[in-house]
């Protein structure tokens, strides 16, 4: 019996990692899944993990808990981004391993790789240059998380794992209309006009940038894949001092190109323009996947299917809470 530890599962990731291995579960596969709610286990409180961690015991654990934003939630709140994710990879990779956990994978992003760094970005572009501004205190706390899973292994010979997604999407994602990353905003952003009848949509920046969006099903898959690697095959492929592997689906688009894509889907006909005072961001951030595809795994959603997949869980959300009220 493995017994797994999913951090973060009512979040859009872990909760699709978590179904994944329910659906394992009721396949007959011996495992034991724990989770825990934020408001049961704070993972920035120290003692609180050290205290979970001692009783539970597990032999797996999956960290997909994290201070999660888009361009302007970042950029807003950096002292949130880099404090919380500090204190939960800190407690949670230290914590288990004081608790004798053997194996954790733990999720970062692409954006621990520096702004103006040649496309696609490959797994030893990290620390090479300069970090995109906007999320430059996230990122440094992503780059901490891959360096402590590095620094555990090289000294203690643990086997905990990084894999860096791409920009993600997907049900259960959030649809905040300020603080959400640019696809679940621009769905419920085109949705309410369409609704409402609106002649002008307003997407931020310059609409140039360029990003690679994945599947949260996909990313669940890859996390996976990558947890159940024999350990000679996951360091085949990584180096000694550079232990993360990128996640994504190998293309980009533009921001102007998903807009449009994004109104096809939800109907609007009318006006896309820009609001240029706000960030771009990054102009472009394409992940080299060829690890990854060496290894054996490659992304199987599209994205226009999957835009259409997501539309169609918000809406029923958007009812379930309109019949709710
Ligand atoms: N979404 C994306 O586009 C991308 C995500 N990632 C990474 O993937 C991982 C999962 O992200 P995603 O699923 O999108 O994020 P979500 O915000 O959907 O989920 C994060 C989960 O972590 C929980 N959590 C946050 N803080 C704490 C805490 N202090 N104690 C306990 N639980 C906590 C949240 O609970 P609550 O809501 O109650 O706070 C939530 O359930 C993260 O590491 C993120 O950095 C990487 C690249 C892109
Ligand atoms: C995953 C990744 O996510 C964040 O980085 P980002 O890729 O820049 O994130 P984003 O999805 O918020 O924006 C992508 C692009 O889209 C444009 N854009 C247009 N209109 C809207 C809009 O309405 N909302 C948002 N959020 N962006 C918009 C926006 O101006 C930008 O050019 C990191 O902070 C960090 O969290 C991280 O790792």
């Amino acid at each position: 019996m493995r017994k797994i530890y999913v951090a973060g599962h009512r979040g859009m990731v872990g909760g699709a990692i978590l179904r994944r291995l329910q659906d394992r579960q009721a396949s007959g596969e011996a495992l034991e899944l724990v989770t825990r709610t934020h408001a049961e286990l704070d993972l920035t409180n120290q003692a609180a993990v050290a205290d979970f961690m001692q009783s539970e015991r597990p032999d797996v654990v999956i960290l997909a808990a994290a201070k999660v934003g888009g361009i302007h939630a970042n950029n807003t709140y950096p002292a949130d981004f880099i404090y919380k994710n500090l204190m939960i990879e800190c407690n949670v990779i230290h914590q288990a391993f004081s608790a004798g956990v053997k194996n954790l994978l733990q999720l970062g992003s692409s954006c621990i790789y520096p702004r103006a760094v040649p496309q696609p970005m490959r797994e030893d572009a990290l620390l090479t240059g300069v970090l995109e501004p906007t999320n430059e205190p996230y990122a440094v706390a992503k780059i901490a998380g891959i360096k402590l899973c590095e620094s555990y292994n090289r000294q203690h010979g643990v086997d905990y794992r990084s894999v860096m997604p791409t920009n993600l999407y997907g049900p259960s994602d959030n649809f905040h209309p300020e603080n959400s990353h640019v696809l679940p905003a621009l769905i419920r952003r085109f949705h309410e006009a369409q609704r409402d009848g609106l002649d002008e949509v307003v997407i931020w920046g310059t609409g140039k940038p360029r990003r690679e969006f994945l599947h949260v099903d996909d990313m669940a898959e890859a996390s996976l894949f990558v947890m159940d690697l024999p350990r000679a095959a996951y360091e085949a492929n990584t180096q000694p001092m550079l232990s993360h592997i990128n996640v994504g689906c190998g293309e980009d688009i533009s921001i102007a190109e998903l807009a449009a894509m994004v109104a096809k889907i939800t109907g609007f006909t009318g006006r896309i323009t820009q609001d240029v005072s706000k960030p771009d961001g990054t102009m472009r951030k394409l992940m080299d996947v060829s690890r990854l595809a060496d290894m054996g795994w490659r992304a199987t959603i599209g994205i226009e299917d999957g835009i259409r997949e997501t539309y169609a869980w918000f809406l029923e959300q958007a009812e379930a809470e309109l019949r709710a009220k």
